[in-house]
């Protein structure tokens, strides 16, 4: 029986659908200014040394482009992109069999690198460090390690939590490169560039109601276009207009400040049964029926972010904004909190 192939390979990414908006060089992804810039001098300088570009982490909030900026960096460096994910390396081997196959200076993309296992971590520390891959042979006092030397090569690891990351691990990365959530500007030019590549005419009031409203992420940007040009197609004339973008996000639940129904939910939750809080993360996942990860990496970032809610020692708080934002007025104490 063959083992499943664990380098995925890009075409069967469930963002498949994204693929035609992602831009393919460093000229062409906006925003992340700070780390776009720095990434420019670090891949020409690889380039013109001739070898592989430092190893380099990229972390944040889901859908920020983590895995896109590791392939235009392949791109950019004129290597080779291999791509696998730290859940899909179950075993030594696994990893082994891929550090193996590299060309000399491609790019190995590690996807969920939080979530590799010790004993694949082990592997990986004398490839990053030295190019080698330590393997031992034969079992009891017969067992001996043999090096085996690796083509240089770049690990891009991507991790929307890097709290979980070992520090043995975090310290072997030479670039790490936190993504931001991006600014409304920046969103209005990723939503407007999406329309025209999906052949729309979009009015500049339009496109920003998108970017207003996705969440400061260029994939919610990417799905919410896509559905509002289904009702600017099937209800409207074609044209992506304002009062079809307001009325499309408002049937697909996402409000004013771009919550969805998950936030919303979180945020009544709070309000409604906890007086605003303080309450512990688990306390909120379990009530909500929601992984404690998926709280913490796909919910709270952008709550955080907003100002609407406050992390503190004794659990989370709603903040004043959030009040105003559901609408409840906050219990007498928390009321003079703000005041
Ligand atoms: N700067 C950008 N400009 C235009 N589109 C972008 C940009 N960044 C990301 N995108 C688009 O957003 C989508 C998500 O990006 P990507 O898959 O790289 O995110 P990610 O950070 O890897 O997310 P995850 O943590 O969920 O893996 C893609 O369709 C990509 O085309
Ligand atoms: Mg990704």
């Amino acid at each position: 029986m063959s083992q499943p192939d664990p380098t995925l390979r890009a075409e069967r990414l469930p963002e498949d659908a994204d693929r035609a908006l992602r831009p393919q060089g460093l000229e062409e992804f906006i925003g992340q200014a700070e780390a776009r810039a720095n990434l420019r001098v670090f891949i020409e300088s690889a380039r013109m040394r001739g070898e592989a570009m430092d190893h380099t982490l990229f972390h944040g909030p889901p859908g920020l482009g983590k895995t896109t900026l590791a392939q235009i960096m392949a791109r950019e460096l004129g290597v080779g992109f291999r791509m696998t994910s730290g859940p899909v390396l179950a075993k030594p081997g696994d990893l082994a069999a891929i550090l193996t196959n590299l060309e000399p200076r491609d790019v190995l993309f590690i996807d969920e690198i939080h979530r590799l296992s010790p004993v694949v971590e082990e592997v990986l520390y004398p490839a990053l460090e030295d190019f080698a891959l330590d393997l031992v042979i034969g079992e009891g006092p017969a067992a001996r390690t043999v090096r085996i030397d690796l083509q240089p090569f770049t690990l891009v690891g991507a991790t929307t939590r890097l709290g979980l990351l070992t520090t043995p691990l975090r310290d072997r990365f030479g670039i790490p490169t936190r993504l931001q959530f991006y600014t409304i500007d920046e969103l209005d030019l990723i939503v407007a560039r999406g329309a025209r590549m999906l052949g729309i005419d979009s009015d500049p009031e339009g496109t920003r109601e998108i970017a207003r409203r996705a969440r400061g992420t260029p994939r919610i940007a990417g799905r919410l276009l896509r559905r509002v040009v289904d009702f600017a197609l099937v209800e409207g004339d074609g044209r992506l207009t304002q009062a079809i973008a307001d009325s499309g996000l408002r049937r697909l639940g996402v409000d004013d400040l771009g919550l969805d129904g998950a936030d919303r939910r979180y945020l009544l939750l709070l309000a409604e049964n906890y007086g605003g809080g303080p309450v512990g993360v688990e306390t909120i996942a379990a009530a909500l029926s929601e992984a404690r990860d998926a709280v913490e990496e796909v919910i709270e970032p952008y709550l955080l972010q907003q100002g609407l809610i406050q992390r503190t020692p004794r659990g989370r708080m709603l903040a004043q904004k959030a009040w105003q934002h559901i609408g409840i007025a906050p219990p007498r104490g928390q009321a003079d909190l703000f005041s």
